[in-house]
């Protein structure tokens, strides 16, 4: 069975249909990449799946339950993490207790609340804390616990996303252009990083990405959109040598050759 599934979806803004019946089916431990032009929809399929839009016609099923009309938080709950575009972090806090946010998804209390329950409960403190840093530790970031998150660089921001919501304990993990300004040693280590999130832990992963190196080495399947709709789908090889897909990233005329700088 699959571990998400989406059934027609919708999405329309004003007289924009930013997805267009979407068929979108995800099997559990596998890494899936969706591409597509600029203001395909990619962004708009992830915040509809998440709760942050609900969709306006269509089923999102997610390990054998409907998402459709839960809040962002329950569907977190239910075992989606996922990670933005534009890093969304709490940079006044560190990067512990930026971690600690992310790990009590699971409880209805604000992450201002969790922190200070935790604070009363001091051997549960102790215990988030210890799991906090090993998840710091597993992403690569050393010795900057009480940091605050805005003082820390670029990549190693991104980093902490990514700890933050591996801290909810996910069945699916979506990276929203997750190398995005990232230079190229620091996109081969969180690729790196994405492959040994699956395997190590059997997390889903489900990621946007604009970056083709990272797209064709760590897909195993991808999506494609454009205006909307999902207009190809297979593995890299298959992708590469789509005609619809170059044409989408070309335009009309385009000849196979031509595209390999962008679709590698
Ligand atoms: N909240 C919104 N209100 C109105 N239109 C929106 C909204 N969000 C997205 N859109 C529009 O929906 C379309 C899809 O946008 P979306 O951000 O999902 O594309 P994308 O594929 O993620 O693009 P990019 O690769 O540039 O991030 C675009 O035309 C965009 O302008």
């Amino acid at each position: 069975m699959a571990l998400l599934e989406t059934i027609n979806v919708m999405k329309v803004f004003g007289g924009l249909t930013a997805i267009n019946k979407v068929n979108f089916q995800l099997e559990p431990g596998r890494i899936v990449s969706i591409i597509g032009p600029n203001g395909a929809g990619k962004t708009t399929f992830f915040n509809t799946l998440t709760g942050i839009y609900s969709p306006d016609g269509g089923e999102i099923n997610f390990n054998g339950r409907s998402l459709v009309g839960l809040r962002p938080d329950q569907i977190a709950a239910r075992g989606i993490s996922r990670t933005f575009q534009n890093i969304r972090l709490f940079g006044e806090m560190s990067v512990v207790e930026n971690i600690l946010v992310g790990m009590h998804v699971h409880l209805r209390q604000s992450p201002l609340a969790t922190l200070l329950h935790l604070r009363k409960f001091k051997a549960e403190e102790a215990e988030a804390e210890n799991k906090a840093v090993k998840l710091m530790q597993y992403v690569g970031l050393r010795g900057v616990g009480n940091e605050l998150a805005k003082n820390l660089p670029y990549g190693a921001q991104r980093r902490l996303e990514i700890a933050r919501a591996l801290a909810a304990d996910p069945l699916l993990l979506l990276l929203d252009e997750p190398a995005a300004g990232m230079n190229p040693q620091e996109t081969e280590d969180v690729t790196r990083l994405f492959r040994s999130i699956r395997d190590d832990r059997g997390i889903t992963i489900l990621l946007i990405e604009h970056d083709m190196r990272v797209v064709m080495n760590i897909s195993e399947h991808i999506c494609v959109m454009d205006y909307g709709e999902k207009i190809a789908e297979g593995t890299p090889a298959e992708i590469r040598s789509n005609p619809r897909v170059i044409e989408a990233y070309l335009g009309r005329g385009a000849v196979a050759g031509q595209h390999e700088e962008k679709l590698i």
